[in-house]
């Protein structure tokens, strides 16, 4: 591959092509002269769309082929959102550069109301995630959770059709898409604690590639990896699938790290929750020391009887 090109392997959804934009033109902005171009591709997790998530199971979904196209040299990066990123990476491949996050809490979405709160008895909320089901739930059993799949302007226009009440989505997909203003409110972390990684993009790369290295470093953004890593440590260790209710959300003041999680059930019946705070740099510790209390507090038999390991 030329020298002066770097070649972008992308999902082709909206989104996902915006992430992929953002890091060339932060490539090309940093280093005059350099070319990038965009590989865009469909993946598995594209194609089954009208399968709920938790049960097409597998994982890495939205990035097998991406990381297929690396390893044989038709593109050198890969530009993935963090929360779909696996916790594993294939054998000389890794997570070179985490880029500064964008908005990472839930946004509620309707045309009828302005809150979570406002919703009437027995409303229909549309979400596929079982982490934002376990939550609505768990304060409002009354709601009806229904299916929502489809990339974000889908779920949008299935809002629209009228077949949902209200409908949560990541405020930073819709930021990126310029559709900040379909945001009714932002659900404070508290209420709906996000997924981890939730509104980073984050790049993978050949492990052995320095000249590739070299041009990402500078977008790297060093609080988002410290969150990010924290975050993913406590799934990492929960060996968080996408079939359990799982949030895990870091925070940084100065050098304090505040890292929350929680794993529940999908019908919100129980809900574990836990906190821990240290330095950022043993960021990784607090997600395992996190995952140990909620364990022990009682996450070992939600994750038990899911996986069936009873
Ligand atoms: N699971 C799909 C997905 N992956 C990343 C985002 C949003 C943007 C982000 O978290 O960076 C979304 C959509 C959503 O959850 O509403």
């Amino acid at each position: 591959m030329s020298e002066n090109c770097i070649r972008i392997a992308t999902r082709k959804s909206p989104l996902a092509m915006w992430q992929a934009e953002f890091v060339k033109a932060e490539l090309e902005r940093i280093h005059p002269g350099l070319v990038v171009e965009l590989l865009p591709m469909s993946t598995k997790g594209d194609v089954i769309l009208d399968t709920p998530l938790a049960k097409v199971g597998g994982k890495g979904l939205f990035v097998k082929e991406l990381e297929v196209a690396m390893l044989e040299g038709q593109a050198d990066i890969a530009v993935h959102s963090m929360k779909d990123v696996p916790v594993e990476f294939p054998e000389g491949l890794g997570l070179e550069v985490i880029c500064k996050r964008e908005d990472p809490r839930d946004a509620f979405v309707s045309n009828k109301y302005q809150h979570l709160e406002e919703l009437p008895q027995g409303a229909v909320v549309g979400t596929s995630s079982l982490r934002r089901q376990c939550q609505l739930r768990e304060r409002r059993p009354d709601l009806i959770i229904k299916d929502l799949r489809g990339n974000v302007g889908t779920r949008l226009s299935k809002l629209d059709a009228g077949d949902y009440d209200a409908i949560i989505l990541a405020a930073a997909g819709l930021i990126r898409l310029e559709l900040k203003e379909r945001i009714a409110s932002f659900i404070p972390a508290e209420d709906s604690l996000p997924a981890n990684g939730q509104g980073a993009v984050g790049i993978e790369c050949r492990t052995d590639d320095e000249r590739v290295k070299a041009l990402l470093a500078p977008l790297e953004h060093k609080e988002t990896r410290y969150r990010v890593l924290a975050e993913r440590a406590m799934n990492t260790r929960l060996e968080g699938g996408c079939q359990v209710p799982i949030g895990a959300y870091a925070e940084i003041d100065g050098d304090d790290m505040l890292l929350r999680g929680l794993v529940g059930n999908p019908d919100g019946s129980q809900v574990i929750r836990g906190e821990v705070k240290g330095h950022k740099l043993d960021a990784v510790a607090l997600g395992n020391s996190l995952a140990e209390e909620l364990l022990s507090k009682g996450a070992k038999t939600i994750l038990d009887a899911v996986y069936g390991n009873n």
